[in-house]
């Protein structure tokens, strides 16, 4: 193994593979997160919008730059080898700027974004108060990210958020829409229990994507479950995001409390683990194996051989 060889992401192919089949990604909002995601077993992963935001301390309301975003998605995409959805919001701007959007993050190494019909600036799609673009609008948005990529493999995701804002029926609608207007997949926002994913596969035919994120307003299903009612992809966007910051929360304050971590050294992930995530040894071997490399030109030179 070396990580100057083999920490190749495989990229939008590998997700269209997957994607023939059923898709699970685990969200992640840095590079650490990719290598653990991987590590429990995941081969597809999930940029998630108020993942990159709240890792800044920020909330998810359009206030995060498309420039910001590109720079966590190449961070990921140059440490993990699995395909990346990435959630580029409403596409940082009306259909001229999803051009660049597109061109910025599949540059960047993303597999696949989606962008969603909400109007700037959005919200979490599981809050109140949510307003939506007209459905022309968004088709635009759409047929312009399709125009815009390069590689014929990286999948564009069309996102409606229009079931809390105008009803069941017109998200079925505008998803139908933004399929004929060259969306590879609809991620359906927000449905509320299960006979709504059911019925709203039943409705729409093509890909769709499940968001199954916590305290919200879909029930949690599993990933076999939604592969049963017909969906073909799940995202849990924020489960580790929350996780971590519980862990974190909790240490903080008792480390300050005890003013030691001798009570809870145990709990923590060690040195050795650590590294072993991030391919330390990989990085020293490939780094030595170098040094030995020029090492021999060297002494070839010396010969008088070069
Ligand atoms: C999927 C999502 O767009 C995200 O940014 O991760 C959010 C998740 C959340 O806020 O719970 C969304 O559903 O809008
Ligand atoms: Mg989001």
């Amino acid at each position: 193994m070396s990580v100057l060889r083999d920490n190749v992401n495989l990229g939008p192919a590998e997700l269209r593979r997957q994607m023939a089949d059923f898709v699970t990604a685990a969200g992640v909002f840095n590079g650490i997160s990719a290598q653990l995601a991987e590590r429990g077993g995941f081969r597809a992963l999930y940029l998630s919008g108020s993942g990159v935001a709240g890792a800044m301390g920020l909330p998810d309301l359009s206030v995060t730059t498309l420039t910001e975003l590109a720079e966590e998605c190449r961070r990921i995409t140059s440490v993990a080898r699995s395909p990346l959805i990435v959630d580029a919001d409403t596409g940082f701007g009306e259909a001229i700027n999803v051009i660049r959007t597109v061109r910025l993050l599949e540059a960047a190494g993303a597999s696949a974004i989606h962008i969603e019909d909400q109007v700037m600036p959005k919200r979490c799609g599981h809050l109140e108060g949510k307003k939506v673009i007209g459905a022309e609008e968004m088709g635009m948005k759409v047929r312009a990210a399709v125009e815009a990529r390069k590689d014929e493999d990286f999948v564009i995701i069309a996102r409606t958020d229009a079931r809390a804002v105008n009803g069941f029926q017109d998200a079925v609608e505008r998803a139908k829409f933004y399929l004929d207007c060259g969306a590879d997949m609809i991620f359906i926002e927000a449905l509320e229990s299960e006979e709504e994913f059911r019925q709203f596969a039943r409705e729409v035919d093509g890909p769709l994507l499940a968001n199954m994120t916590e305290f919200g307003k879909s029930p949690l299903l599993s990933a076999q479950e939604l592969k049963s009612l017909g969906y073909r992809a799940v995202i849990f966007p924020l489960t580790a995001f929350r996780a971590a910051l519980k862990a974190m929360d909790s240490v903080y304050r008792d480390l300050f409390r005890a003013g030691t971590q001798r009570g809870f050294v145990d709990s923590l992930m060690t040195r050795k683990e650590f590294y072993s995530v991030i391919g330390y040894d990989q990085y020293a071997e490939d780094d030595s194996g170098i040094f030995r490399e020029v090492q021999g030109m060297q002494a070839r030179r010396g010969r008088g051989l070069i």
